[in-house]
């Protein structure tokens, strides 16, 4: 799950709460529009605001889901109308009629705690109105019962929010963790582990970034450790695996810190160079064939080549983004190196057409 997905499922809970509201006003207008009470039958003009205005709403939600309704605004509104339309309905019913007053006050807090179960402000806005409408019909008379009426579903609803408050802060905390390992994940996924540098995942994921950012002329450059079997064989794999640690860091070391390293192969590494031109490439190749050098790991068995472990490097640019291209030209280059002697540097440019 993502922050956007989190996002959009606490809209999509505020919409819910929205259309249960509506529903329930609609139903319990049209309740009041068809059913008349003690035979007097007469339709309020509040009421049918309510039967409208709900209706209307939900429709207009539905067709809209988009469009934010002000939760808070609408809960108030409604209140109104329903304690508008009650206190016409005391009026017009025989005096004294509280059990009249206790029901449309019940249903309208019934209606305001199943649809704001959480929501402290709409509820309160929802709920006033009528609170207020029914203690000054009855006169104060009932009114620790009225009170009572309003003030539980009122600790309900506040405790019930503290309680989703707490889920939703431990839910978020539990998602950002999530999504920080993954990304964690993802680095490591990227993440040669023997060298620490880009596998070809990694290559991959920073060549399309890199690619897509700048058009300019860019250079590739293949890499390969020299009589690398040789030095396995004699020196064992672990000698081995730490000379391709020192020569991966010399490597990282010789080249800018925009400049892209992966680990190619087993023993053949490949440099990214953005933004450059055949000078500074060649330049960058000459520092990290010398640093490799400098690193004066011992290779006995480097044929002739020296007695220390060395690296060949074929060069190409890399044009108008054809990597495959600029790659097979780099390979050639770096093939004619190691034929050459070893422990040299040749540009694709230099070759002689195939
Ligand atoms: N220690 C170690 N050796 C590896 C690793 N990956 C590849 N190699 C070894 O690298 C050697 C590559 O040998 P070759 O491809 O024959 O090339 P080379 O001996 O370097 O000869 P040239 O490239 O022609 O100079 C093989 O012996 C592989 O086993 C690794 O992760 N660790």
């Amino acid at each position: 799950m993502t922050a956007q997905a989190w996002k959009s499922l606490r809209t999509k809970k505020y919409q819910l709460s929205l259309r249960l509201f509506l529903f329930l006003n609609l139903c319990s207008a049209f309740f009041s529009l068809l059913n008349p009470l003690y035979s007097v039958y007469s339709s309020t003009l509040p009421v049918v605001f309510l039967a409208a205005g709900s209706g209307l709403l939900l429709l207009w939600h539905w067709r809209f889901p988009q469009k934010k309704i002000n939760i808070l605004f609408i809960s108030l509104a409604f209140g109104c109308l329903w304690a508008w339309h009650v206190g016409i309905k005391t009026l017009e019913l025989p005096s004294n009629n509280t059990s009249y007053v206790m029901i449309a006050l019940l249903t309208i807090l019934f209606i305001g705690t199943i649809s704001f179960s959480n929501n402290i402000r709409a509820f309160t806005l929802n709920a006033l109105p009528i609170v207020i409408t029914c203690l000054a019909v009855t006169h104060g008379e009932q009114w620790v019962r009225m009170l009572y009426c309003f003030a539980l579903p009122l600790v309900g609803v506040s405790i019930h929010y503290i309680i989703q408050k707490r889920n939703d802060t431990f839910a978020q905390e539990l998602m950002f963790q999530l999504i920080a390992e993954r990304e964690t994940l993802n680095d490591l996924s990227m993440l040669d582990p023997l060298t620490g540098l880009y596998n070809r995942r990694g290559l991959q994921h920073r060549l399309d970034t890199q690619l897509a950012l700048n058009t300019e002329d860019h250079y590739v450059m293949l890499l390969d450790i020299d009589h690398f079997k040789a030095y396995n064989d004699h020196y064992g794999h672990m000698m081995g695996d730490k000379a391709l640690i020192r020569v991966s860091a010399a490597i990282r070391n010789a080249v800018r810190s925009r400049d892209i390293v992966a680990r190619y192969g087993g023993e053949e590494f490949m440099v990214v160079l953005p933004q450059s031109d055949a000078q500074s490439a060649m330049r960058t190749a000459e520092r990290i064939r010398q640093q490799v050098y400098d690193l004066k790991i011992p290779h006995m068995f480097n044929e002739s080549v020296a007695t220390n472990v060395t690296i060949s490097i074929g060069i190409a640019p890399l044009i108008t983004d054809n990597v495959e291209l600029a790659l097979e030209k780099a390979d050639r280059a770096l093939y004619e190196a190691k034929h050459m002697g070893r422990n040299n540097i040749l540009t694709s440019e230099a070759l002689q057409p195939a």
